[in-house]
């Protein structure tokens, strides 16, 4: 039996910080027919609040070592006020948005990312995402929203990446739906040179993404982001892109493809 088409779509922390690219994609992410979810991060806001509190951040490899501080601000910035603003947006273009974190109807358990070399803290590494209830909204025409804040079902949240968020969902929806799975950013996509905004890989697979880390092409942010690509492709989501924002409206715009 043929499978329904599902959109997961991801927004990070560039565009969430700008009002009119963030106003303009989730016009036209509402204007997407059928069933679909979007995951937010919001790094950028959270690194700006820890800075007004004088809490330090640190970065390594594209994720946050995440002190008790840290987290009270992640949970205040993603579960807080940038998943109501998304939320309260997307009800403006008459999509019936529903803001969740993973604690919520307990859909995302993590547990604390393990101490190898790094103790990134209260990170969550997922362990578990329940698409029951995730399909029970989408039946009812809901719009789930999720942002980067997981829990591990004895009280304690974490803060976990965005993008594994998203691949993580897309990957347990992928059971019974044919998902599409969108990483929307500020660039146009995955860059041959970060310095040239047009120099967009249009293509990566197993092969190419590893000759592109020995080259230290990729860096920051887009470290963790191909490796959820891969992972989601492996779990059997049917496609992944990379893409500016404006990619949801525009379909033919120069971006990146993913596969094995
Ligand atoms: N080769 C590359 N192509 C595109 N972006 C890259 C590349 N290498 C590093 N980056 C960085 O990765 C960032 C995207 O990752 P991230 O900040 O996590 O994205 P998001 O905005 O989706 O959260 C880009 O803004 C860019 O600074
Ligand atoms: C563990 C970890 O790094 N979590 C991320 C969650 C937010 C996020 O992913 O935001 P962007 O999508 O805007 O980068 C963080 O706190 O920055």
């Amino acid at each position: 039996m043929k499978k329904e088409k599902l959109l997961v779509a991801k927004i990070g922390g560039n565009i969430i910080e700008d009002e009119k690219a963030l106003s303009s994609f989730l016009e036209d992410f509402s204007k997407v027919e059928g069933a679909k979810i979007l995951i937010h991060g919001g790094g950028k806001s959270a690194t700006k609040l820890a800075n007004q509190l004088g809490v330090k951040t640190e970065m390594i490899d594209g994720r946050r070592i995440t002190s008790s501080d840290n987290l009270d601000i992640v949970v205040m910035t993603y579960a807080g006020l940038l998943n109501k603003k998304i939320v309260a947006e997307l009800q403006k273009y008459n999509s019936n948005a529903l803001g969740l974190t993973g604690a919520d109807a307990n859909i995302i358990q993590a547990k604390k990312r393990s101490v190898q070399f790094i103790d990134y803290g209260y990170v969550g590494d997922v362990v578990k995402v329940d698409p029951t209830i995730i399909t029970s909204f989408l039946g009812q025409g809901i719009v789930p929203v999720f942002c980067a804040v997981t829990h591990d079902s004895k009280g304690q949240l974490f803060n976990t990446n965005a993008d594994t968020i998203a691949s993580e969902i897309a990957s347990a929806m992928s059971t019974n739906f044919d998902v599409s799975l969108f990483y929307c950013f500020e660039l146009k996509g995955v860059l041959e040179n970060i310095e040239d905004k047009n120099s967009v890989i249009e293509h990566i697979d197993l092969n190419k993404y590893s000759q592109l880390r020995d080259d230290e092409v990729i860096a920051d942010g887009m470290l963790p982001k191909l490796q959820n690509c891969f992972d989601a492709l492996q779990k059997n989501v049917s496609k992944v892109h990379i893409a500016n924002a404006d990619f949801i409206k525009n379909n033919n715009t120069k971006h990146t493809t993913l596969s094995l």
